[in-house]
Formats: structure tokens, sequence, C-alpha cells
């Protein structure tokens, strides 16, 4: 799904209103009936009988009346409250007001302090959608702070109130801090950065029915990965042999640290690899023997970490990092590594990154088809500095991987792919009960996998994220989160 910023939507909005043809005030109608609907399915409304709609003078506001409205006719009586933050209103607001006030009285509030919110009550934030120019202060601000401190459930119309749609606010900005954030028609970009968290609460979105001839004409780098868009794997025919799917190899591991060795090669087995060839030190020999017994295990001349170079001609491509610990030889190891696999797919991942951040050069020399995949700690460390907000380390993130040409994929809530070509892709799958130890050592082998079966970087990226945070969210279906282990993950995989 293309993601879109403010400036884009509101060209969305002017587009599907004069092409479709439809006027904006019965695209609002369309709105805010497709998030009464939502409500109603949700049987929020129903369990929470005392509804309050707190509204704003645009069109956010105006969907609030248009929401209030519908609400009074399905036999609810709404709560309508209306903030006067500005010397304008939007014409949609105005149309709405006056629709509203044909059934019932809407209350200008002058003093939060005043308003009844109760525990077992449901507000409908409707201050300030997408159209947020300036951080909330004032009425708007207070107004902000008293629903925030209710333990009613807050509902947010299309956008939490005073949160930035598309950019980064001040830490100290007042912000409604919904339970649930109903958007309309795509994701916001705010939804998609950790930061932001509190201010979106549970997120769904609802068809307003945009023009899709506008997305198809519009240019954007921002992605959302959903089921109907993920690249595929090519097809296994009768006639295919294990050669066929590749053979990649593992370079993984270290005295106390063999299980991320055995982690990354199960899930690259069960990623499709043809044939797989781990490399550990010896103390990881019988481990990974009895442990992945598909796999081949190719000892390292060291005892306890990985040193020595092989030759990588005959592999279609290699996984390196996990668990291999950041040892003077290992570091060597990298280096040669790196001099050596130029024609060769990679990913790269933990303890390598670390070793890339502090032999810096090596960066400049990666290999074309390079997959790193940092988690924000471990990004940081390649920066060598920090980023001031979530917006900033996504420009650094298309920095870094338009510099060295590589795919970095940004691990989180939702993983970022980042490609030489400009665009971000934002995974959609994926549960908190992943953030345990060994999942990355399990994405570092599905990524080997779809790298060795000739997948190009970015797609296996794109592909093996989702992949993997799909059977995270299965693992956590039979487990619970707090259950949930790197192990599960990798039984939860499915193509
Ligand atoms: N395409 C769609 O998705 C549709 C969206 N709809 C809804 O419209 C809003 C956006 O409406 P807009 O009138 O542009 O802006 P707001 O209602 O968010 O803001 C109103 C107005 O308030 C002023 N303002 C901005 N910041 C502040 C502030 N901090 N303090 C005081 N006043 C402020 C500014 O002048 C704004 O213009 C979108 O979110 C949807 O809810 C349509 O209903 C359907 C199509
Ligand atoms: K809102």
């Amino acid at each position: 799904m293309k993601l879109f910023t403010v400036e884009q939507i509101r060209q969305w909005d002017a587009y599907t209103i004069t092409n479709e043809p439809i006027t904006s005030v019965d695209l609002m109608e369309r709105a805010a009936g497709a998030f009464t609907e939502w409500l109603l399915r949700t049987g929020l409304a129903e369990t929470h009988r005392e509804i309050f709609i707190l509204c704003g003078m645009g069109n956010n506001g105006g969907d609030g009346l248009a929401i209030a409205r519908l609400l009074y006719q399905a036999g609810y009586r709404p709560h309508v409250y209306v903030i006067r933050h500005s010397e304008r209103s939007s014409d949609d607001f105005v149309i709405n007001l006056q629709r509203y006030e044909t059934l019932a009285k809407v209350q200008w509030l002058e003093d939060p302090q005043t308003l009844p919110l109760n525990e077992t009550g449901v507000i409908i934030d409707a201050l300030l959608g997408s159209g947020l120019t300036r951080s909330a202060s004032g009425l708007l601000a207070q107004t902000i702070k008293q629903i925030n401190a209710s333990k009613a459930e807050v509902i947010s119309v299309d956008v939490a109130s005073g949160l930035f749609a598309d950019q980064a606010n001040d830490p100290d900005d007042v912000i409604v801090q919904p339970t649930h954030t109903v958007s309309f028609q795509i994701p916001k970009l705010a939804f998609l950065q950790p930061k932001n968290a509190p201010y979106v609460g549970k997120w769904h979105l609802v068809d307003i029915g945009l023009s899709q001839a506008y997305v198809d004409l519009t240019p954007s780098p921002y992605f959302y990965t959903d089921t109907r868009a993920i690249p595929v794997l090519p097809d296994r025919e009768s006639f295919s042999n294990k050669g066929t799917f590749g053979h990649a190899l593992l370079m993984a591991g270290s005295y106390g640290k063999i299980g991320a060795a055995v982690l990354a090669s199960r899930s690259c087995l069960r990623g499709g690899v043809g044939l797989l060839t781990v490399q550990v030190p010896r103390c990881g020999y019988t481990i990974i023997q009895t442990s992945v017994p598909e796999a081949m295990c190719l000892t390292d001349e060291h005892e306890t970490e990985l040193t020595q170079p092989n030759d990588l001609s005959k592999y279609s491509a290699v996984g390196i990092g996990p668990g291999m610990g950041q040892a003077k030889a290992s570091q060597q190891l990298l280096r040669q590594f790196i001099a050596q696999a130029q024609d060769i797919p990679c990913v790269i991942d933990a303890d390598a990154l670390n070793i890339l951040s502090q032999e810096r050069d090596l960066l400049e020399q990666l290999p074309a088809k390079t997959i790193l995949t940092p988690h924000p700690k471990e990004f940081e460390r390649l920066l060598g500095k920090p980023w001031k907000d979530d917006y900033e380390k996504l420009r650094l993130l298309q920095e870094f991987s338009t510099r060295y040409r590589i795919v970095v994929v940004l691990k989180g809530k939702h993983t970022v792919v980042a490609s030489p070509d400009g665009e971000f892709h934002f995974n959609s799958t994926g549960n908190a009960g992943m953030a345990t130890g060994g999942t990355g050592d399990v994405l570092t082998g599905v990524l080997t996998a779809l790298l060795a079966q000739k997948l190009e970087p970015k797609e296996a990226a794109i592909l093996g994220v989702y992949r993997h945070g799909e059977a995270g969210d299965r693992a956590a279906a039979r487990r619970g989160m707090v259950a949930l282990t790197a192990g599960d993950v990798v039984d939860g995989l499915r193509w």
C-alpha cells in the first residue's frame, strides 16, 4: 500500500472531489459513515453507552458532527462539544453543525474542567486531524489534557488531535493518547514511527473511496506491506532439485552462542534453501550436527571463534554475524570475507554489524547485493551518531542505503526496509512477543535463504521480513506473546 504525506492526502481529496465527482460534504459524509459503521461493528458504543464527541472547527470537527448525527439517527444520544479554537471554521464543519442542530444541541466548551467525562464513557476525538499546522495550545491543549486524564476509552478520528501526521512533534507537545485511531483510507506516516506509539493506540483503516487513479499517478517513496503486494517466491516446479534453490553458507556462532547459529540454520532451511552449510567454531560441531541434521557443518580451525576464510565460490548466498562475537580474529575474518564476497549476495547481521561500525572503511567495500539487518542501537553505531527524531532517522537511513548502495532492514515494531532506489517499506506483521533473544538470528536465516533462491535483495528483505513477522504472529496465536521464543518463530514459518 502506497503511503502519502499530508499535502498529498489533501490533493487526493481534491482529485476525488473533481474526478469522481463528489461534493466535499458528501465525501465527509462517507468518511463519517465509515467511522460510525466501524464503531457500531466493534460494539464499543454498546458497552459504553455515554458517548462524548469533542469537535474542532475544521474538517476533522465536521467529521465529528456528522458522526454525532449518524449516531443520533441510530438511536444514540451523544454529548457533543465544540471547541472554539479559531476564528475560522471550514465550510463543511458549518454545514454539519447546522445539520446536527436540527436534531439536538451542541455545547460550546468554555472550560474543559467542566467536561463530565466518566470512566465508562467513550470519547470520540474530532478536535484536529491531518490539518494540524502548529502544536496544540490554549483551550485545545487543556481539553486534550482533560481527555488524557480521563479513564474513558478514546477513539481518535483519522489521527490523534495534536499529532502531526507526517512530521515530528516536539517532545513537550500536548497530544491525545487514544485507545484506538480510526483512520481514513491509509495509515498516516506518523503511525509507523516508534516514538508515536502512545499517540496512536491500536489503529484501524476505513475505506472512504478515495480515487485509485490518484494513487496510480502519484509517486511516493513510502509503502506499507500488505498481503496483496508482497513479492513472491518462484513456483516450485516438479522437476526442480535441491540445486535449484541454491546453496547457502551461514557463518555464525562462538563459544556460548552456538544457539544463534542453530536458529539461523533452522530458519534458513525453513526459508526454502536447497542446501545449507554452516560454519561454526570447533566447539559447535556436535551441536549443529545433532540439532540441525539437515545442514552440513564446516568447522573452523579455531575452537571458540570464527577465524577461517572459505572458498565462497560454490555458495549462492552467505549470512554472517549471528552469535559470532567481536574477537580480533573474527574482525579480520569479516574483512577478508567482504573482499572475497563481492559477487555474492549476503546478509550481514548482529556482531558483524558492530565490527562494521568499528571498521568503517569496510562500509565502502560492501558487496553489491548486501542486506544489513540492524536494530536501532546497531544502526546508530553504524551511523556513528544519534538522530533527533524518527523522521530524521528515516532520512539518515535513506542516505546510508543510497551512499553504500545496500538494502538496510531497520528492525522494530514496523521494521523498515530501505533500498538504494529511495523507497521505504514498512512491515505490517509481527508482535511485541518477538522482542526476545534469537528472533533476529531467525530473520538472518530466512533472508539468506531467499537470496540463495535468487531474489533481489530488496524483494528478499520485504518478503522475508513480512513472513518472519507473520511466523511470529502464528507463534503468538498458539502460545501467547509471553511464552513466545525464537524457536517458535522458526516453527511458525509458512510459504
Ligand atoms: N481525504 C481525507 O482523508 C478526508 C479527510 N477529512 C477530514 O479532514 C481532516 C482534515 O481537515 P482540515 O480542515 O484540513 O484540518 P483539521 O480539521 O485537522 O484542522 C482544522 C483547522 O484548525 C487549524 N489548526 C491547525 N492546528 C491548530 C492548532 N494547533 N491550534 C488551533 N488551530 C489549529 C487550521 O487552520 C486547520 O485548518 C482529516 O483529518 C479528516 O478528519 C474529510 O472529512 C474527508 C476526506
Ligand atoms: K482527531
